[in-house]
């Protein structure tokens, strides 16, 4: 099977997303991430457009890369001038890049009353510019702007410009459903009558390299992508993530995998699929947008179960509930807790977290039954799984507390002009030790917060290694009004963690205090058991401690 040439415009059109921005420095540093997993184009930028772009392109042409030809992007020149003078085409060349892509227009509508040209001179145009930028030695993509619309409005016209690209040197022609209307067998019905209709027009005997560009407007992005490559399409464009103007570009995250791991067509190298995921998370990161939980392939919730049934079937054959190995793409399975779960949950998720079910008469069909009344109760243990290891440790009495709350009070004063401010006065002991402190915050949880890992800091010093990261309060059911319960969600983490605990009462700082007291026992319980001074949940010397904890004090 031929490769598909992946061709990444994250940095041009994934730019043109709303809230998607990036500076000179982070697009050369996804560059050569990109470049690290075997992405063949990587599209920079318009340096005709903004300095930042021509500062990426200064910064690419000091790095070697691997496998990735750094490619400028632009428009045909301007009517009535010279591509010479074109301060854009300029632009291109000036960036240095072995590669230039140049869009222009294949539907009437466009030349004429968009750009009030004529159809003769937008020809004239895309020809001049792909020719000039071949006399200047480079590979040139010509992007046909609004293909399949011209083509379903002119299909002669439309054929015409990329008859104009080709015959003036143009490597590949992309076409390009620029307003994302076109639907998957309308691309591959054009996509098949384009290539038989130039296989007939030209013929200098080099062959027409079909690319394909996708927008999102009708969720199509990917399947049109992959129809075109079924056509015979040999390149295809699209963005990490998905990222791109209004709905987005088709996401290379789902067509890579997809390509490789279904159609059995060579794209990256095989080995650095399993890089997909944190190239995911790196472009996000980077952008500061919080990753799609459901992203196909490599978002967070791609692989995970929470129908008892599912899990049920997955423990014996995994197959049975996911289209591949999460591996595959570098994610994983993952198991949720919740009042959907059945005994298969918990045995998971016991394994998973080292936790000897049953050690003292607890089996998991007692434990599923507790947590579905917990559940009605208004816990949500699908997103707080620091909590539920804690439950779990409870429940089979292998829990040990590291610290105990003997009592808090928290003020809230505000002045007429001024800010609220809050303080928290807590006392805590660990083991035969009572500590008294008192903090402020600017909320009464953070008060807490602050006081309590004052309280915490004189027995474990290490406590300056975890932040709270979220906190979200949810009204359970909110027919009570104010008196109705709420569920708080605190997510925290460290160096190598993050985890997520949830307090419940009809009392705001209640609930906040118990995710709060949840978070801190996690780490402390996960820094002892590091450091050896905590059995490993489910171990002989764990199922013996019996800390008194029962079922009442858990719920
Ligand atoms: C489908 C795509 O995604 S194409 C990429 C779209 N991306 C962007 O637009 C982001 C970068 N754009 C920019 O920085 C600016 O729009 C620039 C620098 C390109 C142009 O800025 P300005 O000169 O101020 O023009 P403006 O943005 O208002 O209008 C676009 C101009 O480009 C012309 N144009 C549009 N397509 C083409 C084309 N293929 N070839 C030549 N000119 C074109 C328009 O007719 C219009 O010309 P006019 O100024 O004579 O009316
Ligand atoms: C070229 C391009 O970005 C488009 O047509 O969508």
């Amino acid at each position: 099977m031929e490769p598909i040439l992946i061709y990444d415009t994250t940095l041009r059109d994934g730019t043109q997303g709303e809230n998607v921005t990036f500076t000179a420095d982070e697009k050369l540093k996804i560059a050569m991430r990109l470049d690290d997993i075997g992405i063949h184009y990587i599209e920079g930028g318009w340096p005709g457009s903004n300095p930042r772009d021509i500062r990426f392109f200064d910064l690419a042409k000091r790095e070697q890369f691997k496998t990735a030809r750094i490619t400028a992007f632009g428009s045909t020149r301007k009517p009535g001038i010279e591509a010479a003078d074109d301060p854009n085409l300029t632009a291109i060349i000036q960036s240095d890049t072995p590669t230039a892509a140049i869009f222009g227009k294949s539907w009437p509508l466009h030349v004429q009353a968009i750009m009030d040209n004529t159809l003769e001179e937008n020809l004239a145009m895309i020809a001049d510019s792909v020719a000039f930028l071949k006399s200047r030695d480079r590979e040139v993509i010509y992007d046909a702007e609004h293909f399949f619309d011209g083509f379903k409005d002119s299909p002669d016209y439309a054929l015409d410009t990329l008859v104009a690209a080709f015959d003036a040197g143009a490597d590949f022609l992309v076409l390009c459903d620029t307003n994302g209307g076109t639907l998957p067998h309308e691309v591959e019905g054009i996509s098949r009558s384009v290539l038989e209709r130039l296989n007939t027009r030209v013929g200098d005997g080099r062959p027409v390299k079909l690319g394909i560009h996708t927008h999102n407007d009708c969720g199509m992005a990917a399947a049109n992508a992959l129809s075109a490559i079924n056509c015979g399409a040999v390149m295809v464009h699209g963005t990490i993530n998905g990222y791109g103007e209004r709905c987005g570009n088709a996401d290379l995250t789902t067509i890579i995998p997809v390509l490789s791991a279904k159609m059995n067509r060579p794209c990256i190298p095989g080995e650095k699929l399993s890089g997909l995921k944190s190239l995911s998370r790196y472009v996000s990161e980077t952008a500061n947008i919080v990753p799609l939980n459901a992203r196909p392939f490599v978002g967070h919730s791609a692989f995970a179960h929470k129908g008892g049934i599912h899990v049920s079937a997955i423990m014996k054959e995994s197959r049975a509930y996911e289209h591949m190995n999460p591996e595959t793409v570098g994610n994983q399975r993952r198991v949720l807790m919740s009042d959907l779960a059945g005994k298969s949950n918990v045995e998971y998720k016991a394994r998973e977290m080292g936790v000897d079910l049953g050690a003292n008469g607890f089996d998991s069909k007692t434990i599923v039954a507790a947590i579905k009344q917990m559940e009605d109760e208004g816990y949500q243990f699908d997103v707080a799984d620091g909590s539920f290891q804690i439950m779990l440790e409870k429940f089979t009495e292998q829990f040990k507390p590291l610290f105990d709350l003997e009592s808090f009070r928290v003020t809230i004063e505000k002045d007429k002009d001024l800010p609220c401010s809050a303080h928290a006065t807590i006392k805590i002991s660990v083991g035969d030790n009572h500590e008294i402190t008192a903090a402020e915050g600017l909320g009464p949880v953070s008060a807490l917060d602050n006081a309590l890992r004052k309280a915490l800091g004189n027995f474990y010093p290490d406590l300056d290694s975890m932040q709270l990261v979220d906190f979200k309060v949810r009204v359970v059911d909110g027919r009570d009004g104010t008196e109705a319960k709420v569920r708080v969600f605190i997510e925290s983490r460290d160096q190598d963690q993050i985890w997520s605990t949830i307090g419940v009462s009809e009392d705001i700082i209640e609930a906040s205090w118990h995710a709060l007291a949840d978070s801190f026992q996690f780490k402390l319980a996960k820094e002892a058991r590091q450091a050896g001074k905590l059995p490993k949940p489910g171990s002989a010397v764990a199922r013996n401690l019996k800390l008194g904890w029962s079922m009442s004090c858990i719920a």
